[in-house]
């Protein structure tokens, strides 16, 4: 699986697309470089392919790679036609602005309506497009489809949804160069995808980045944001699901109720007495369906009840629409349970308990470290986030790398903060992008913890994790 991996999976849907674009931003590769690296790329494989170009340019960042093409087009001695159908003062984009000016002082010939040529290339709808093709775009696709010339779409199709692959009315390309990496909606086009490599650093694929917090937003009823149980917690243990489930409230969660035998005062959280398998006068699945529960967090501090209550949550999970956090003792049992979890669970585990779950002992070496997280991800269907100095994210035939932190958070607790944090997101986003930027946001809070308190205890994580989660929109 590692060898021929793609770190993020082998097609972007449009969000992990801005992820990256924004991880690469942050790293000090800017949009234009990219834009530039694009519209030469394309300038580059449509040259061939015949004398005269016909360029339609829509206003957004799509139409920013078309004229880029178009100048170097121009400068490859092509007879160049720019067919750019709305005001100027339309862009929003000041890449796109800049190479509109950059484009009329390149011999680009602009044109006001649908001109012959040997090839049309469409610069119209990118990843940014929303529903079908409205006017003029609309009429500039039907026309091209009518029209007899060779067909390059840049990144994709316009008119195609680029997540789904939708298209009513589509751009019927011949050539499409797709922009770093295809998207899903192409997928049974692949015989005419060429991918182009724009410049973005590899760096921005393989490690986490402030992109990999662009979560869907957050729903407006009360519940809509996860109703979580955090189910933990021991005579031995008793702080560990209460750390959990203020960091689930902290994250986002809008009620979080702690199963456990013992109380502690947070007048934000609800608690529940539970002894062994029984939550007041209720069986476990009883009390998970009275309190409407739709995130279960399970595992912190549970000790050697773990086993019974573990497997208890999971067969309520198998009947009723719930996600699932596995972290600690929860760990420990799951080889023993068996279960696969239908990938709607994350497993937090360090490296001690990613070599239980595996049966075989494990090195730091970061070639072991990422081929385990695979290995358990494949085997429990669940997404994983392998804790340590350098964190691995891995859902089904994505991995992802995660150098926030320090050696600060070694401290008990921070652990317990993490599942919640994953807790809390995993009621408003899908288990990839919930494991993302809790691994992310958990180190960078620790970082900044650090900075300005000299600890990252996990109090000073649960404080800082909400300003590190709407740090990008
Ligand atoms: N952001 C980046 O870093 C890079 C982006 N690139 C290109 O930029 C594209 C994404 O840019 P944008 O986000 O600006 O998106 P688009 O280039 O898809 O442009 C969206 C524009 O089209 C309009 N629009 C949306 N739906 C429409 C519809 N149904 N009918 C008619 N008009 C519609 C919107 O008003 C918006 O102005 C990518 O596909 C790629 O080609 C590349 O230049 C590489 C770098
Ligand atoms: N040495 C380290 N360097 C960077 N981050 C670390 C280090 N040790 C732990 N972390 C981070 O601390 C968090 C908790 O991990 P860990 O301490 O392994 O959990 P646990 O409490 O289960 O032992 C994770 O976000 C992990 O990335
Ligand atoms: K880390």
């Amino acid at each position: 699986m590692l060898n021929n991996a793609r770190f993020r999976g082998e097609f972007y849907d449009v969000r992990e697309m801005r992820a990256v674009e924004l991880n690469s931003a942050s790293l000090g590769f800017s949009e234009e470089l990219m834009m530039e690296n694009a519209g030469a790329w394309v300038a580059k494989v449509a040259r061939s392919k015949g004398e005269s170009f016909l360029i339609l340019v829509g206003k957004g960042g799509k139409g920013g790679d078309g004229l880029v093409a178009a100048r170097h087009l121009a400068l490859m001695g092509a007879e160049v036609m720019v067919l750019f159908p709305y005001k100027e003062c339309e862009i929003k984009k000041e890449t796109t602005k800049k190479n509109l000016e950059r484009a009329k002082m390149s011999g680009v010939r602009f044109v006001k309506e649908f001109t012959e040529a040997d090839v049309i290339i469409d610069a119209l709808l990118g990843t940014g497009v929303k529903g079908m093709p409205r006017s003029p775009a609309k009429e500039l696709i039907e026309q091209s489809n009518d029209f007899n010339a060779f067909k390059i779409a840049i990144d994709l199709p316009s008119g195609m949804d680029p997540d789904t692959g939708e298209c009513e009315l589509c751009f019927e390309a011949d050539l499409i160069v797709t922009m770093h990496a295809p998207k899903p909606g192409l997928k049974n086009l692949m015989d005419k995808v060429i991918v182009a490599e724009i410049g973005i650093p590899k760096r921005a694929d393989q490690y986490l980045g402030p992109g990999d917090l662009l979560l869907r937003p957050r729903g407006i009823r009360k519940g809509s944001n996860g109703r979580v149980a955090v189910i933990g917690g021991s005579k031995r243990y008793q702080g560990a699901p209460w750390i959990s489930a203020l960091a689930a409230f902290r994250a986002g969660a809008d009620l979080v109720y702690v199963y456990t035998p013992t109380r502690m005062d947070f007048p934000e959280l609800i608690w529940r007495k539970r002894t062994g398998t029984r939550v007041e006068e209720m069986s476990l699945k009883e009390a998970l369906e009275k309190d409407r529960i739709n995130v279960i967090v399970v595992g912190p501090g549970l000790a050697e009840e773990a086993l019974e209550i573990t497997k208890e949550v999971l067969e309520y999970a198998k009947e009723k629409d719930v996600s699932l956090v596995l972290d600690a003792d929860s760990l420990k049992v799951l080889p023993e349970i068996g279960e696969k979890l239908g990938w709607k669970a994350v497993l937090t585990p360090h490296l001690g308990e990613a070599s239980k779950l595996l049966g075989r002992s494990l090195t730091d070496s970061p070639k072991e470290r990422m081929e385990a997280a695979f290995d358990i991800s494949d085997s429990f269907e669940a997404c994983v986030i392998l804790k340590g100095p350098i964190d691995v994210v891995a859902c089904k035939d994505k991995l992802v790398l995660n150098t926030t932190g320090n050696e600060y958070m070694t401290v008990g607790g921070t652990g317990d903060a993490l599942s919640g944090v994953v807790g809390a997101l995993l009621g408003r986003d899908e288990p990839w992008w919930a494991a993302k930027a809790t691994t992310y946001a958990v180190g960078k809070s620790g970082e900044i913890c650090v900075e300005e308190r000299g600890h990252a205890s996990p109090t000073c994580l649960i404080e800082t994790v909400p300003k590190v989660l709407h740090s990008v929109k």
